[in-house]
């Protein structure tokens, strides 16, 4: 963490762009949408398209469903929210496309839940479309598929679906756009004390412990997710701000390298189209535990996880699924597809790659994780 900005230029030359828009930053205090906010907003955002590719990840279904259904307050129950996103998403879809279209710009909407990405091959069409939509000149305005999405197909907040599309596109820049001028060292409507952080240059525990979840009562997530998209866009090599989107002119400022709102250093490299699904769009099915030198030789030699590296297999997963690599001490440093299941790798954890086949009776690789199959976080 740093007050000082020094990779801020970088933003005037991104390209291509996702910025992620909260509930927060479409709704007034009552959660009602506000127009003159979206119009301003919509500025902004038409400004940004200039000369960019643009891709908008927008919240606001469910506020906006809320509101036409004229309820009182935010069903609490899924179907309740499910059924006000079901309302409000074409709502929301009318404000981008009149937004838009007054000066010649088409919008898409593009519905996506975490199931979607969990397959390389849908992973895939859905690159494809977003790079088909973006060669054209359209803006693509993506939201979670609320209405199909139970929890064990969600991302649950769009702050995570933001990172992850950043990933899927290889864009230049995050933006993502709250009520909130960036990361503050607590929850600024908790504590008045609290003080904006201009630059991190890593997400370390400490300063994900500074971020907690939403106190609105429209957003999900709060800070905690945001600085979560921010460390997955920044291990991608993604520059990623957290800033303001009630306050007009915020993205513009963002997008000419000002120092406005919590910018987050990138701090690892561009990755593969690949590497970027494994290490972003995956969740892990199991875990494995392996010993410093395998970890050295992953890291440092870009190696592929041999049998006799691993200490220990947590977790029920087949052959190709998921895995995370954690070190001794239980810090996650990979992700990748497990060459053998469980069970496997659980007979033939320590011993040498020439004994697989007696100790299981066959061989199919003679790695645990290939390392075409790694991407380390
Ligand atoms: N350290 C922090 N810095 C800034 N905001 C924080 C922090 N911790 C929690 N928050 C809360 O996170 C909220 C933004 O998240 P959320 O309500 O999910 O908004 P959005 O709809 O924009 O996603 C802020 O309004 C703030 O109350
Ligand atoms: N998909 C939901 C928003 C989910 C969400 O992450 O909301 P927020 O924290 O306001 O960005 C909707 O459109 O209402």
């Amino acid at each position: 963490m740093s007050s000082i900005s020094t990779g801020r230029t970088a933003l005037r030359s991104a390209r291509r762009v996702v910025v992620k828009i909260g509930t927060n930053a479409l709704t007034n205090a009552t959660g009602r949408f506000n127009r003159q906010h979206f119009d301003a907003l919509g500025q902004d955002l038409l400004w940004a398209a200039q000369g960019r590719e643009l891709l908008v990840v927008s919240s606001g279904a469910i506020a906006l469903g809320v509101e036409r259904l004229g309820l009182p307050s935010r069903p609490r129950d899924i179907p309740g929210k499910q059924a006000c996103a079901a309302v409000g998403q074409s709502r929301l879809m009318q404000a981008y496309e009149e937004a838009f279209a007054a000066h010649g710009k088409a919008v898409a909407q593009v519905l996506l839940t975490h199931e979607d990405v969990q397959e390389r091959r849908r992973y895939l069409n859905v690159k494809h479309t977003l790079e088909r939509l973006l060669t054209a000149g359209v803006v693509p305005v993506i939201n979670e598929n609320d209405t199909v999405s139970v929890d064990e197909l969600k991302f649950g907040d769009n702050d995570t679906l933001a990172g992850l599309v950043a990933g899927v596109v290889d864009a230049d820049a995050l933006v993502l756009l709250s009520d909130v001028e960036g990361l503050y060292t607590g929850d600024p409507r908790r504590d008045a004390g609290a003080e904006l952080l201009a630059t991190v240059m890593q997400v370390t525990p400490e300063v994900l412990a500074l971020a907690t979840g939403t106190s609105s009562g429209v957003g999900t997530g709060g800070m905690s997710t945001k600085v979560r998209a921010a460390a997955r866009a920044s291990d991608s090599g993604i520059h990623c701000v957290i800033t303001s989107g009630a306050v007009p002119g915020r993205l513009r400022a963002v997008l000419e390298g000002a120092d406005v709102g919590t910018h987050f250093e990138p701090t690892g490299s561009r990755r593969s189209a690949r590497a970027a699904w494994i290490a972003h769009a995956l969740r892990a099915r199991g875990t494995l535990t392996v010993d410093a030198g395998a970890r050295e030789a992953i890291v440092t030699g870009k190696r592929s996880l041999l049998p006799s590296g691993v200490r220990g297999v947590e977790g029920d997963f087949g052959r190709g699924d998921p895995v995370d690599l954690v070190d001794a001490a239980g810090a996650v440093f990979a992700r990748g597809l497990a060459a053998y299941d469980a069970n496997e790798l659980r007979r033939i954890a320590g011993h040498r790659t020439a004994d697989i086949e007696a100790v299981l009776g066959y061989r199919y690789l003679d790695e645990a994780v290939h390392r075409d199959d790694l991407a380390v976080l």
